[in-house]
Parts: structure tokens; C-alpha cells; sequence
């Protein structure tokens, strides 16, 4: 491995902020034009959530849940044709029960337990390759990546989030009401900025881009533009 090649000389883009400010969307878009990795650190607490229901533990028993984290195996496959992300669990495709607000939810709960944050760590950190990575959540800029080289903390009003999130949810013919949307968008915000380890918060060199009536272009132009020629 050339020396520029290692880990901590491979820059990093962090993408952190709540549920529904875009930063998925964006990511990957970003990752895509910059032509670097892309790590969807939400999907990790998703998939531990997807095989503690399968595995029919109780999302309040930590301990079982830290085994569970440290027994899930996931592993993120690119389809070559759509480009788009498979992620297997435990040698199953859970893509599409991944992204339900049920996984959500649960991701949110297994994600306040320190010590399954703590056996996450280095999974995540793996994704650390070169060119560079473009890494989306909560606490990359804070925790995972602290010495990233670009931050950004994206954010939206609620309504806006939850609007967003239902126009998403009805497109794949999920049945939800915004109302029930809002008031689970708030739980998870409270439940992510009040817990005691790695909790919501911009770090303090993120720069913070509010994208209410923002379009997607016009975010991802402003996060491009932070970033020295690409
Ligand atoms: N700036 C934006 N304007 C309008 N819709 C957006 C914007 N950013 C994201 N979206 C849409 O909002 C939904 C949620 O975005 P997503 O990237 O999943 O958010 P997050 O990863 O922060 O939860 C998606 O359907 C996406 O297309
Ligand atoms: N780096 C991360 C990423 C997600 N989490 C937790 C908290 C979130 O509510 C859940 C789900 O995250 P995810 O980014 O997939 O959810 P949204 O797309 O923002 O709705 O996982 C976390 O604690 N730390």
C-alpha cells in the first residue's frame, strides 16, 4: 500500500443530521461525482435491528443486543447495472426492510446501547478507502471520522422531513399518514439528540446547511462547492 493510500491520509466527506434532511440522497450523489466510497452508517444500526427481530430479541435487553452486533454479519453489494445498494444480512437481502420506519425505530433504540456504538466502530471505519469516502449519520463528523477533513450537518424543518419522507413512502406504495410520520420524526430526533453516547449534534467544524425549500441539486451544489476541485 502506497503511504498516501492509508487510512488516515484518504480525505472524508461527513454527512451527518436527522431523519429525512437528505442526507442519503445527497451522499451518494456527492460520493458520485466525486467518484469516492460512500458509507450509509444507518443501514449498519438497521441491519442489527432487522436480525434482532429475526432473531426475536427484546429491543430492552442490551446485553442480547450486543451479541446480536457483534453476530450480524451485512455486507454492502453495488449492483453493477443499477448502482444500486443490495444489503445482505446474515446472507439474506434486506434491502427493502431496511428502509421501513419499523427498522428505523429500532435502529434508534439499539443505537442509544454504548457498547453496540463501540463494536460498530471499526466496520465503519473500514469503509475508509481511497480515492476518499463520503460517510452519512449521525455521529461521523463527531465520532467516526472526527478528523475528516469536510464536515457538513445537513438539516430541514420537521414538517418538511416528514413531507418528504411520506412523498418517498407513498412512491413505493407504503401505506402511512404525515401525521403519524411527523410524530415518529420527532421521537426519533429526541431519542438521537438526547441519548448519552455519540448524540445528534453538528460538530463544531461542520458547516450546517438548512435545505427547507432547498432542492436536491441546489444541496448537493452547495456541498460540492465546500469541496477543493473536483
Ligand atoms: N433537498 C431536498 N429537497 C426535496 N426532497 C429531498 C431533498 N433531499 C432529500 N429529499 C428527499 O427526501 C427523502 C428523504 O431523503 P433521505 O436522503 O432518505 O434522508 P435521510 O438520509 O437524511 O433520512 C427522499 O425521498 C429524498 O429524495
Ligand atoms: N451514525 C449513525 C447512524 C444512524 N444511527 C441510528 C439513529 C437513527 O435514528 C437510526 C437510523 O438511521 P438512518 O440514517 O438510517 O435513518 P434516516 O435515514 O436518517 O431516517 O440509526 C446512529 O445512531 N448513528
Amino acid at each position: 500500500m502506497n503511504s498516501t493510500d492509508s487510512p488516515e491520509h484518504v480525505p472524508v466527506l461527513t454527512i451527518d443530521g436527522p431523519s429525512g434532511s437528505g442526507k442519503g440522497t445527497i451522499s451518494r450523489l456527492v460520493a458520485q461525482r466525486l467518484g469516492w466510497h460512500y458509507l450509509d452508517s444507518g443501514a449498519i444500526y438497521r441491519a442489527v435491528g432487522v436480525a434482532a427481530g429475526w432473531g426475536d430479541i427484546d429491543l430492552a435487553d442490551p446485553a442480547a443486543l450486543v451479541r446480536c452486533t457483534f453476530d450480524t454479519k451485512i455486507d454492502f453489494i453495488e449492483d453493477d447495472e443499477s448502482r444500486e445498494l443490495r444489503i445482505i444480512v446474515n446472507g439474506l437481502d434486506a434491502t427493502d426492510e431496511l428502509r421501513t420506519e419499523t427498522s428505523g425505530a429500532a435502529a434508534s433504540a439499539i443505537a442509544a446501547i454504548p457498547e453496540v456504538r463501540a463494536a460498530l466502530k471499526d466496520r465503519q471505519r473500514a469503509f475508509r478507502r481511497a480515492p476518499g469516502l463520503v460517510a452519512d449519520g449521525r455521529d461521523m463528523g463527531t465520532v467516526i471520522f472526527p478528523d475528516a477533513a469536510h464536515k457538513v450537518f445537513l438539516t430541514a424543518s420537521a414538517e418538511e422531513r416528514a413531507e418528504r419522507r411520506y412523498k418517498q413512502l407513498k412512491d413505493k406504495g407504503v401505506s402511512v399518514t404525515l401525521h403519524g410520520l411527523l410524530r415518529e420524526i420527532l421521537a426519533r430526533d429526541a431519542r438521537d439528540a438526547q441519548r448519552v453516547v455519540a448524540p445528534l449534534r453538528p460538530a463544531e467544524d461542520a458547516v450546517r446547511i438548512d435545505t427547507t425549500g432547498l432542492s436536491i441539486t441546489e444541496v448537493v451544489e452547495r456541498v460540492l462547492a465546500l469541496m477543493p476541485a473536483h
